[in-house]
C-alpha cells in the first residue's frame, strides 16, 4: 500500500464561470490531496477572482487550495499555500509570508536545489520533467533515481511532475514519491477529468 497521492494541476486557461462544476466534479471522483491554480498569463484580477470561486470548492472538500507563482497574494487570500519556481521570488520572503502554511519549491532535476529548498523551510521539493508535456515547454528532464535518493535521505515530501499519466506512473510510484503532480492527466482525460481522476488514483494503488 502506498502512501503517494494525487496532485491536481488547473489548465493554464480555464473559463471560470464553467470550471468550477467541473472542478467539484473531479474532486469528488476521488483522492485529491491538492489543487495548485496555475494560470499563466492572467491579470492578477483575473485570478482574484478565480481564487474566490475556486478556493471554497476545494478547501469545502478538505483538498488544500494552492496558488502558482505568487506566494504574497496567496498569503493574503486565503489559500493554503504557493508553489514558486527557481524564477518567482524570494523563497525565504515566501516562507515568511506564508507563515504555516504551504510552500511548495520547483527543484527541476537538482539535487543542489532540493537541499537548498529543504534548508530554507519547504514543505516539499518538486522534480520534473520526468516524460515530455504538452502543457509547458520544459527544459529540464528528471529521471526516477532522484526521487530515490531524495526519500532516501530527507523526511520533506517529493513530488513528481511533467507528462505523468496513470499509464506511466507507476516507477514514479515505485521510487517514492509521495505526490503525482498532473494537468493533462486530468484535464484531457478522453472520458473526462472525473475519470481522469480515478484513473489515476486506480493506477497509483496498483503501482
Ligand atoms: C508541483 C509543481 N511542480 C513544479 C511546477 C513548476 O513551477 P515553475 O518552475 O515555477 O513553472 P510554472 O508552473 O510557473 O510554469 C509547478 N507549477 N508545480
Ligand atoms: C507545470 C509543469 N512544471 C513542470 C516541471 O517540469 O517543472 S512540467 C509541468 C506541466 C505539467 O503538466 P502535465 O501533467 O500536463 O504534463
Ligand atoms: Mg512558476
Amino acid at each position: 500500500m502506498t502512501d503517494c497521492r494525487l496532485y491536481l494541476i488547473t489548465p493554464p486557461r480555464i473559463d471560470l464561470a464553467t470550471f468550477a462544476d467541473d472542478l467539484a466534479r473531479a474532486l469528488d471522483a476521488g483522492d485529491v490531496a491538492c489543487l495548485q491554480l496555475r494560470l499563466k498569463e492572467a491579470p492578477e484580477d483575473e485570478v482574484r477572482r478565480a481564487i474566490d470561486t475556486l478556493r471554497p470548492v476545494a478547501q469545502a472538500r478538505d483538498v488544500a487550495f494552492l496558488l502558482n507563482d505568487n506566494a504574497e497574494l496567496a498569503a493574503r487570500t486565503g489559500c493554503d499555500g504557493a508553489h514558486l519556481g527557481q524564477e518567482d521570488g524570494d523563497h525565504a520572503r515566501a516562507r515568511q509570508l506564508l507563515k504555516d502554511g504551504t510552500l511548495g519549491i520547483t527543484c527541476h532535476a537538482s539535487r543542489h536545489l532540493a537541499m537548498e529548498a529543504g534548508e530554507l523551510g519547504a514543505d516539499y521539493v518538486a522534480f520534473g520533467a520526468f516524460f515530455p508535456t504538452t502543457t509547458k515547454d520544459a527544459q529540464h528532464h528528471a529521471e526516477p533515481e532522484i526521487l530515490e535518493w531524495w526519500s532516501s535521505l530527507f523526511e520533506i515530501p517529493s513530488v513528481a511532475i511533467g507528462g505523468i499519466t496513470a499509464e506511466n506512473c507507476a516507477p514514479l510510484v515505485r521510487a517514492g514519491a509521495d505526490f503525482l503532480a498532473v494537468v493533462g492527466a486530468v484535464w484531457s482525460h478522453r472520458e473526462g477529468p472525473a475519470a481522469g481522476v480515478r484513473a489515476m488514483n486506480a493506477a497509483i494503488a496498483a503501482a
